[in-house]
């Protein structure tokens, strides 16, 4: 597993991550989410020897990343910026992170295979799109089989069957027992891929949860509801005691499920055109969550520019 004890990283007057405390545990993929500039890649990058921590301490199973002799076989990262030799193929790339770490030969060309390079493995890394150069970063960090796995923005220039991909590669990684922390931007995504949640703000922790307590918590599900009726209908819901708002001519109440607005209003003898369920996202949440946290935000758009 990953821990982080009281993790800082001062820069200048600025604290980068704040006394960051948690663990990221086998078995599951745990999703790191903040706004930009919350600490994320500082972060990650204590965990994998790239910073060292102004304080606090970072460790995978027990250990430092300096102190592992063969780190690509502890622990595999993805980070968000390339580190690649231009003009070498991705095989010799892989060969040669292969040779320093112990790894057989033979787990180039598996891994090759594995994030679907083979074909371009001898073009130079240079010449390869985003896309490709994401999937032979992760490459690099399936390549020593590692139990840990740390991958910062990984689909970042994938297209819908690469995104996929790094989908079903995290959760299987996750299935086989590994430690999985991944950052994403993609909200949706992130909600498809993660089961548990470390989000940060201005490099403070703001949750530590499971993907579904996350949700429950920070954003609100309601029931749509539409009538010819409306007025009459919110009224009827409002003598019930819930909470009843109007928006886009549509209602939008809290406080009961679909079936018992279904059941008053049915009861009642007004009519009824919908009666859906809205559940809220994860975006839903991290916005609310978050909302205080953000430290690059954009003005609303100006009249002109609306469409
Ligand atoms: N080398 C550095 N020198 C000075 N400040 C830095 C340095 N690296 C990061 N920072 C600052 O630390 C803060 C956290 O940056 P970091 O890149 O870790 O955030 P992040 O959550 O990964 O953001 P993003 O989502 O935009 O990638 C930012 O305010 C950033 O400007």
């Amino acid at each position: 597993m990953i821990s982080a004890q009281s993790l800082t990283k001062i820069y200048g007057a600025k604290a980068a991550v704040d006394g960051l405390t948690f663990t990221v545990e086998p078995g599951r993929v745990t999703g790191f989410l903040g706004p930009n500039g919350a600490g994320k890649s500082t972060t990650m990058r204590m965990i994998l020897g790239l910073d060292r921590p102004t304080s606090g301490s970072a460790t995978v199973n027990g250990r430092r990343y300096q102190d592992f002799p063969a780190p690509l076989r502890e622990v595999g990262a993805l980070l968000e910026a390339r580190a690649l030799h231009p003009g070498r193929s991705a095989r010799d790339h892989l060969r040669w992170l292969a040779a320093s770490n112990g790894i057989p030969r033979a787990r180039v060309d598996e891994v090759l295979g594995l994030v679907g390079l083979e074909a371009v493995a001898d073009k130079r890394a240079g010449t390869f799109s985003l896309g490709m150069g994401q999937r032979l970063g992760i490459g690099v960090a399936l390549l020593g089989d590692p139990p840990v796995v740390v991958l910062d923005e990984p689909v970042n220039g994938l297209d819908p069957e690469g995104i996929r991909w790094v989908r079903t590669l995290a959760r299987e990684l996750a299935a086989q027992g590994r430690t999985v922390f991944v950052s994403s931007h993609l909200m949706s995504e992130m909600a498809l891929t993660a089961d548990h949640l470390v989000v940060v703000g201005r490099g403070r922790i703001l949750a530590d949860c499971s993907m579904s307590d996350f949700i429950a918590e920070h954003a609100a599900s309601y029931v749509r509801v539409a009538s010819p009726q409306r007025g009459e209908v919110a009224d009827l819901l409002r003598r019930q005691g819930l909470d009843v708002a109007v928006h886009d001519g549509e209602l939008q109440v809290q406080g009961t499920d679909a079936a018992a607005i279904g059941e008053l209003v049915g009861r009642s003898g007004l009519l009824l055109h919908e009666l859906t369920l809205v559940r809220s996202s994860l975006e839903d949440a991290f916005m609310t969550l978050t909302a205080d946290s953000v430290e690059y935000a954009a003005a609303a758009t100006p009249a002109g520019i609306a469409r």
